[in-house]
């Protein structure tokens, strides 16, 4: 079933002495539990299309439904996951993570137990009442992913979410994020640089074009690979030649 659908978007952002049209013609659906990544040449669109999903940006035309209601920023649908863990300094790991649900008004016992217990599920035990500078830059960012889960999103956000760490923890948080968004039967979209994060984490790549941002390609990715671990789909023997066959056009965009 269809769950997040992107209908007719066009975007141009007014500056005082110009017009900058950011995005045109968009529309996408994506059912639940999928998982697509934007990729593009800078400045396509791909944050602002996010944003616009995030209901932070309204777009100049078009819509975005989830779960065939318009999304807005007021309700808690949508989780936000970026290249900054953008933890309280000064509140523990525990008061960051629930910080979300607090503001909302809507932290319980239940739900307080439920995000102690994700933390653990994803590497972090007893850290509740250490605060961010403890912790390591990956620690910090399976913080950050339990305070984006423990709101109990719809619909996850992820704005090149590992770009800042180092390759062996980037590897091993696609690896959780994903696994942990599969068992939880999230729908996700991921903005990134990285071709092969792209095809290691998704179930399909949105290839943009820039100059108004468009959708230039779609690849579907193989179920013998959306099957994967990211770890493991990067070692699968189509792995490379769907690298190449992105790579090429990626390089056709920027002629
Ligand atoms: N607030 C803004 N005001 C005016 N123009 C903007 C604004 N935000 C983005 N733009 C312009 O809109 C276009 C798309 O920008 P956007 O940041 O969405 O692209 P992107 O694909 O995410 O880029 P990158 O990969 O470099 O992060 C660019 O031309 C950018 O300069």
């Amino acid at each position: 079933m269809c769950f997040l659908k992107i209908e007719g978007i066009h975007h141009t952002y007014f500056t005082k002495d110009m017009a900058v049209t950011a995005l045109s013609d968009i529309g996408l659906s994506v059912e639940e539990g999928e998982f697509i990544s934007l990729l593009g040449p800078s400045g396509c669109g791909k944050t602002t299309l996010l944003s616009i999903i995030a209901g932070l940006v309204v777009p100049t035309e078009g819509r975005v439904l989830i779960g065939g209601t318009p999304a807005s920023a007021a309700t808690r649908e949508i989780g936000y996951m970026l290249q900054q863990d953008y933890l309280f300094p000064w509140k523990t790991i525990e008061e960051n993570v629930l910080i979300g649900l607090k503001l909302a008004n809507a932290l319980t016992p239940k739900r307080r137990e439920a995000a102690i217990r994700l933390l653990g599920e994803i590497g972090l035990p007893g850290v509740e009442k250490k605060l961010p500078k403890q912790l390591s830059g990956g620690m910090r960012q399976r913080a950050a992913l339990a305070r984006t889960l423990a709101a109990e999103p719809k619909v996850l956000l992820l704005d090149e979410p590992f770009s800042a760490l180092d390759y062996q923890t980037k590897l091993k948080l696609e690896d959780l994020v994903s696994s942990t968004l599969k068992g939880l039967g999230k729908t996700a979209v991921l903005v990134t640089h990285d071709i092969g994060e792209a095809i290691a984490m998704s179930d399909r790549i949105y290839l943009f074009s820039p100059s108004p941002g468009r959708i230039h390609k779609i690849f579907d990715l193989p179920e013998s690979i959306r099957r994967l671990t990211p770890f493991d789909s990067r070692n699968h023997e189509s792995y490379s030649k769907l690298f190449k066959e992105i790579w090429k056009e990626l390089e056709s965009l920027e002629k």
